[in-house]
């Protein structure tokens, strides 16, 4: 990847050129300011948050090694931090009032990073999922921009006035892989900000860019929150108004991934509209959870040669969070997932309605393939619906799905139910893996071996934030077994048969007077409900998928056709063009079902109820179109990736007419030079469709 990264120039693009000193501090390097002083607080507010990460011992024995009498004392409770004047008092305030945000104690990565932010130093942070990143570099760069003697926010408290601010007034600006987590990011930061004069504005795909613009215009921006495809667009614009000749920061969060090859030259370009670093020096902050090695030269060649690594994974340990049991759950075939799913979240119900003090069931459950969330969206909506589940405990459950297939209104308005929501189940593809704080998550479930570590680690960070519980679950079929090794490598996944349901054999009758009997007739109920079309769809999204993770291509096609005539009850096979069989080496297989559709057509197409399987709405053009989006074609946001190949063959692979996309297998896709890294994805890619 790195060779195929450093091509489109990034590191050159981003590169300040300050002349500076060439030594980069690592990891358990920590912050040369810190006192021994810091120590007795330290432990003070280790007992008092025991569950949530703050400085380890680990980090406190380096801490004394590294300390410099010079260097001030490591600061932990936010409301010190007026020391000096570290940080504005209205900040502060902000943060620490019962009535605001309400925190107390830093965690480590923002202890660790503050006084180096401030100081202005470039920074690599890599520090758990839910451990507080956001607000790490939130503080510190907002201070940044008060401490700017150039900013002006003489206007503020009064009622009517607006800081003397304009929209070329930028002065930091956050780049985030997701709308969401650009939305999210700008929530905490107006909280942080209230009340400075500050002004945060955001700039993301799917929302309408005119009323964006008019916003920035009118009120003005010194902290701008967006997506790369958007930010793209409206500062290469000049009708737009919008520029940010004094921009003093940049921040990556999710920093591994927007340097990975589908965002980096949207980032490289947002690179050239800035103001070239010779004249206006720069300062880059990088946030994630992981940093894979790959990315780790690219981070180095990107970021001012002395800058900071604060790393808090240590070295030695696997990067996710010992306290949080990750379950490994072998399936019978695809078409156990579901019932595996219902029957997790009805064993976890009745153990609450046996008296256990558990946390209500609010679960996230990830598919690798958007047409797949659907179909399972929709079944288990349709289940909820029914009269005996709406008269049971879980009647309260609410059943929501995002994905990027959606338009935006609906991907932020499933956001918000499941942030608010106290139980239920938010059927997901990647556009939540990263990032994403919704409250009280009590399981991720994933569905399928994930594309990649970093994958399954973010995922998982859906759960047990801030100091909570949660339960990871994978659920897999075994002829994943070597990718599930190959891709995840060291993690504390441990398998389970709690699940009866995951290994039953489908292809039976069930009666209702067995607790699998029952949950197999529920999904059969629900997904007999499904469009028949979604189910094709589904079918062909998980084909890409299943024939990347399985053993082997024949194992593929058989789980797929069995979950689609056992699971999806559907009596004919979706057929596939001849093209598309050569494309992904399906020729010689048994099992595969050629054909250009017409079968399909002929049986009835997209008929309602799912018995007669469905295929192209439109004549003869085989799978989908852009808008279908029957598995292959992509579509959607701009700034999406990923895909199968490029150029609109229309039997199966279009595209969807969306602009600024890029990747997908047929150019560099396979990450080959990832080696240890899946090689294939999703046709109907959605981790690349943000
Ligand atoms: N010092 C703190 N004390 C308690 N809670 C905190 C503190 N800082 C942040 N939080 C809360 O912790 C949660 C997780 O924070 P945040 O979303 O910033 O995590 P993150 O490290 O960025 O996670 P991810 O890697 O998933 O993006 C949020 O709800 C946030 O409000």
């Amino acid at each position: 990847m790195l060779g195929t990264v450093r091509r489109f120039g990034v590191s050159q693009a981003l590169r300040a050129t300050a002349p500076r000193s060439v030594s980069a501090r690592f990891a358990t390097q920590l912050p040369k300011w810190q006192a021994p002083s810091a120590l007795s607080s330290l432990a003070a507010t280790r007992s008092l948050h025991s569950s949530f990460p703050r400085l380890s011992a680990a980090t406190a024995e380096a801490i004394v090694e590294e300390t410099e009498s010079t260097k001030p004392a490591m600061i932990t409770e936010f409301s010190d931090l007026a020391s000096d004047n570290l940080i504005h008092n209205t900040i502060i305030k902000n943060i620490i009032q019962p009535d605001r945000m309400n925190l107390k104690t830093m965690t480590e990565v923002q202890s660790l990073t503050l006084h180096e932010i401030v100081k202005g130093d470039d920074i690599l942070a890599q520090a758990k999922t839910g451990t507080g990143k956001t607000l790490a570099f939130l503080v510190p760069t907002l201070q940044n921009i008060l401490n700017d003697p150039t900013v002006d926010v003489s206007k503020v408290g009064r009622r009517s006035a607006r800081p003397r601010t304009g929209p070329s007034e930028i002065r930091a600006l956050i780049i985030s892989p997701t709308r969401e987590l650009a939305e999210q990011i700008a929530v905490e930061a107006r909280k942080v900000a209230f009340g400075t004069g500050l002004v945060v504005q955001t700039a993301v795909g799917g929302t309408q860019k005119r009323a964006g613009l008019a916003k920035i215009q009118q009120e003005g921006c010194h902290l701008l929150i967006g997506t790369p495809g958007r930010l793209k667009d409206i500062l290469s614009d000049p009708w737009t108004g919008v520029s940010a000749p004094k921009l003093n920061t940049l921040i990556l969060d999710e920093a591994d991934r927007l340097l990975d090859q589908g965002f980096a030259p949207d980032v490289e370009e947002i690179q050239g509209m800035l103001p070239d670093p010779t004249k206006v020096d720069r300062q880059t902050l990088m946030f994630s959870a992981t940093v894979p090695r790959e990315v780790m030269q690219m981070v180095r060649q990107t970021l001012k040669p002395n800058f900071t690594h604060v790393n808090t994974v240590r070295e030695d340990e696997v990067p996710t969070h010992v306290r949080v049991p990750q379950k490994l759950i072998y399936t019978r075939g695809l078409e156990n997932n579901l019932p595996a799913l219902l029957e997790l979240a009805q064993n976890w119900q009745a153990r609450r309605d046996n008296g256990e003090e558990l946390r209500p069931f609010k679960a996230i459950a990830y598919f690798n393939s958007t047409a797949e969330t659907k179909v399972s969206a929709d079944a288990f909506n349709a289940i909820a619906r029914s009269s005996e589940f709406r008269q049971s405990s879980m009647r309260n459950m609410r059943m929501l799905e995002i994905n990027s297939r959606l338009s935006q209104a609906l991907r932020t308005r499933s956001a918000d139910n499941f942030r608010k929501a106290r139980e239920g189940i938010l059927f997901s593809s990647d556009v939540t893996a990263r990032g994403m704080d919704f409250p009280d998550v009590t399981h991720v479930i994933q569905v399928g071996v994930p594309r990649d570590r970093e994958t399954y680690i973010h995922r998982l960070g859906r759960t047990a934030r801030a100091g909570k519980e949660g339960e990871g679950w994978l659920f897999m079929h075994p002829a994943e077994q070597d990718v599930y090794r190959k891709r995840l490598g060291r993690l504390p996944l441990k398998v389970d048969t709690v699940l009866e349901s995951a290994n039953a054999d489908l292809s039976q009758t069930f009666s209702n007077d067995t607790p699998v009997g029952k949950i197999v007739n529920q999904i059969n109920e629900g997904l007999a409900q499904c469009d028949g079309a979604t189910k094709v769809k589904s079918y062909m999204g998980q084909l890409g998928t299943a024939t990347g993770n399985f053993n082997s291509k024949r194992e593929a096609i058989q789980a797929l056709n069995q979950m689609f005539t056992v699971g999806y009850n559907m009596p004919t096979l979706p057929e596939l063009s001849p093209r598309l069989m050569q494309q992904m080496g399906l020729n010689r297989l048994d099992g595969v079902s050629a054909g250009d559709g017409s079968r399909q057509r002929r049986d009835g197409g997209f008929s309602r109820g799912g018995d007669r399987g469905g295929f192209s709405r439109g004549g003869d053009r085989g799978f989908s179109r852009g808008g279908d989006r029957g598995g292959f074609s992509r579509g959607g946001d701009r700034g999406e990736r990923g895909g199968f190949s490029r150029g609109g063959d229309r039997d199966g692979f279009s595209r969807g007419g969306d602009r600024g996309e890029r990747g997908g297998f047929s150019r560099g896709g396979d990450r080959g030079d990832r080696s240890s890294r899946p090689p294939r994805r999703s046709f109907d890619d959605d981790s690349f469709r943000f």
